[in-house]
């Protein structure tokens, strides 16, 4: 059978990633020429899609002397084919001829990319007979240019560069246990961590062992940094502040804390109740907006994890760095501010809070931080190396913690801070 069809979906996906800022998982859930596909089809244009929004940078670039006119100048539904074309000629281990016959057939199928076959076969041609860009652009030309001039600035080009590499990589699949991780690493097949996560390193996660009996919940291995570094207690009040869809709340929950999780979202909220209902674990549920909520007591500890403009998490959401503008992340740290004086203001004198976000950009984390304390709202309590194991390179010399790639294993880029409100 022709592998047109694989090729118009993953096309089709590009299209409504890209042109209409569409995320991958919801363009995925609702467009039918790839939910018609069969299983092993389907898993192809995805991996096509996804290949080519890993390297978009570097195939836009790539491709454009190959152009006669600028891929920004060429009808979105080929422009998509031509990167789904390039992504499989550069990225994927297809066969040169049948990428660019599939490609240019899906052309045929795809009304309004049906006049453009010639200008695709053209182009995709052009790439057969090219070096991969892996070998000549930057990796800092897989960001768009302000992203990269701003990791840049922050983290010299070096690490920088490693970030964007990073984004290369499939993400892992890590498990945070309810109870023995070492029981969950040997049912589950998994390696045990030193921050006490569980490397995966395949499976469903709804057939792996343990699902259904809530033994486990799927969490990033720096994700869980955060709420370690609260040490809740045994009957401890713990507030999660922006909480959904839980993770960090079903940490504190299986560490026996007494824990209020609060988030604005009611979709987000059920899911963090799901959540609570497969691990049989509790915590009380507050729909509210965190920066207006008035607390009936002041909490000993908080977990602030902000909304940001997640670019730490780019490894399972590359289209991120393409769908939010400069200006949709310049929003954040106003929000962010606003929420962590709200936090300080829920917190008891002598009080911890720890601050997070997924996110390498400064601005959304150590400037909110310091710009904090800078006002005298609260205090750093400085993160010691023996409490993030595994972590260690991940402090900063304020004592803060940045998992940037290189300072664990493959993991997600957060930024955290432990503060507390002066008594
Ligand atoms: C980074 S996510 C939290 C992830 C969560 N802590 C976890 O571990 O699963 C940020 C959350 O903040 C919530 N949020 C954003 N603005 C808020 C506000 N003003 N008040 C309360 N929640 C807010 C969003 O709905 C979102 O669920």
């Amino acid at each position: 059978m022709s592998g047109a069809p694989i090729r118009l979906a993953a096309g089709r996906l590009l299209n409504l990633v890209l042109d209409k800022k569409r995320t991958l998982d919801d363009a995925l859930a609702t467009d039918d020429a790839y939910n018609n596909l069969d299983g092993s089809d389907r898993a192809f244009a995805r991996a096509i899609a996804s290949s080519a929004l890993r390297h978009l940078g570097w195939i836009d670039r790539g491709v454009s002397p190959f152009l006669s006119r600028p891929l920004s100048a060429t009808g979105a539904e080929i422009r998509a084919l031509i990167r789904a074309g390039a992504a499989q000629i550069w990225f994927m281990d297809v066969p040169h001829h049948a990428a660019v016959s599939e490609t240019v057939e899906a052309a045929r199928l795809w009304s309004p990319a049906r006049s453009g076959g010639g200008f695709l076969n053209a182009a995709l041609r052009r790439v057969t007979e090219s070096e991969s860009p892996a070998a000549t652009i930057s990796p800092l030309a897989l960001w768009p240019d302000w992203l990269a001039s701003r990791l840049g600035s922050a983290y010299g080009r070096e690490a920088a560069e490693a970030l964007a590499l990073s984004q290369l990589e499939e993400p892992s699949l890590h498990l945070s246990p309810k109870g023995d991780g070492a029981r969950v690493a040997e049912a589950t097949g998994g390696t045990l961590l030193p921050d006490g996560a569980i490397d995966i390193v395949s499976g469903a996660v709804e057939t792996l062992p343990g699902y259904a009996a809530g033994d486990w919940w799927v969490q990033d291995a720096a994700a869980r940094i955060p709420a370690q570094l609260l040490s809740p207690q045994t009957g401890e009040r713990i507030l999660d502040l922006c909480a959904a869809p839980g993770g960090k709340t079903l940490q504190l929950a299986a560490a026996g804390a007494d824990v209020t999780a609060l988030d604005r979202s009611r979709p987000r909220l059920e899911r963090l109740k799901e959540n609570l209902a497969r691990t049989g674990l509790h915590a009380e549920v507050i729909i509210a907006d965190g920066e207006a909520w008035a607390p009936p007591a002041l909490f000993p500890k908080i977990l602030l994890d902000a909304p940001c403009s997640a670019l730490g998490t780019l490894r399972r959401h590359p289209e991120s760095a393409w769908i939010k503008t400069e200006d949709d992340v310049a929003r954040f740290p106003g929000v962010q501010a606003r929420l962590l004086a709200a936090a300080a203001g829920m917190l008891a004198p002598g009080g911890t809070l720890v601050y997070c976000v997924c996110t390498p950009v400064p601005a959304e984390g150590v400037d909110i931080v310091e710009a904090a304390i800078g006002k005298g709202i609260l205090t750093r309590s400085p993160v010691k190396a023996e409490e993030i194991p595994g972590f260690e390179a991940a402090l900063t010399p304020a004592g803060d913690v940045l998992t940037l790639p290189g300072t664990g294993g493959k993991h997600d880029a957060f930024y955290i801070a432990r503060l507390i409100k002066p008594a």
